[in-house]
């Protein structure tokens, strides 16, 4: 998978070359470019942003730029899925990352301000897939938090990324729950001890009790979850709790 980040801040997205992430770059599972947007403005302020038609507090980012930028960066085959984070995007879940896992090439574009002129998203959406989205309720001062957010919820899927691949299909989300729980070493921690059925070794009832435990947060945390579900996801015993 190939990643493009387009940014006034290229340092800000340092991050993606450490840890997990920077070992799927040193080999090969993904290849990372990220641009500094200002590459693309040509006047000597080499100036990104300005006022919004209509009025109103802030600044809007140029169109001319982004435009330049995209064509740089968004070959035509094949076609990249192009990524905007905004506060007034579909909200990311763990499908969408899932589905992004599945790409040959995402390009993030990442906004500022009050946000980008839409005639950017317009234009792009004429030639390839094009997607605003949010990854919560809650307005920040640009898109690259987010797309670090996004960037390693997709590429964490990607096969030999993660060094157990058991790791993500008993993610929080992957059957629909919350995860429950977890619990190592010691037995006893601050006079709290480890469950006793996880030290058991029965693998039926610990399986039972990780159900149990996830149903009952999802339950108080995420209701909406499990009104989610499909019927036949839930056993008799599930609906017994
Ligand atoms: O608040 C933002 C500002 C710029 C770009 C993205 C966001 C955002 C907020 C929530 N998800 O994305």
């Amino acid at each position: 998978m190939r990643l493009d980040v387009i940014t006034i801040f290229p340092e800000y997205v340092s991050p993606l070359r450490e840890a997990l992430l920077g070992k799927a770059l040193d080999r090969g599972l993904i290849q990372l470019g990220v641009h500094d947007l200002r590459d693309y403005a040509h006047d000597v302020h080499r100036s990104v942003d300005d006022s919004p038609y209509g009025g109103g507090p802030g600044m809007v980012m140029k169109p001319q730029v982004w435009g330049e930028a995209l064509d740089a960066i968004c070959p035509a085959e094949p076609t990249p899925r192009l990524i905007v984070p905004t506060p007034a995007g579909r909200p990311f879940t763990q499908a969408m990352a899932h589905a992004y896992a599945r790409e040959q090439h995402l390009v993030f574009a990442c906004g500022r301000y009050e946000g980008i002129d839409q005639r950017v998203v317009d234009a792009a959406a004429r030639r390839m897939p094009v997607d605003e989205v949010s990854i919560g309720d809650y307005v920040l001062i640009g898109g690259e938090a987010a797309v670090l957010v996004m960037v390693e919820a997709v590429v964490r899927l990607l096969p030999g990324v993660l060094g157990n691949q058991a790791s993500h299909e008993q993610d929080s989300f992957s059957d629909g729950l919350l995860e429950g729980p977890s619990y190592t070493r010691p037995e006893v921690w601050q006079d709290m001890p480890v469950p006793d059925v996880l030290r058991s070794g029965n693998h039926a009832a610990i399986n039972r009790w990780r159900r149990d435990r996830a149903l009952e947060r999802t339950y108080h945390r995420r209701p909406e979850l499990l009104a989610a579900l499909p019927a036949e996801s839930l056993d008799k015993h599930d609906r017994k709790l």
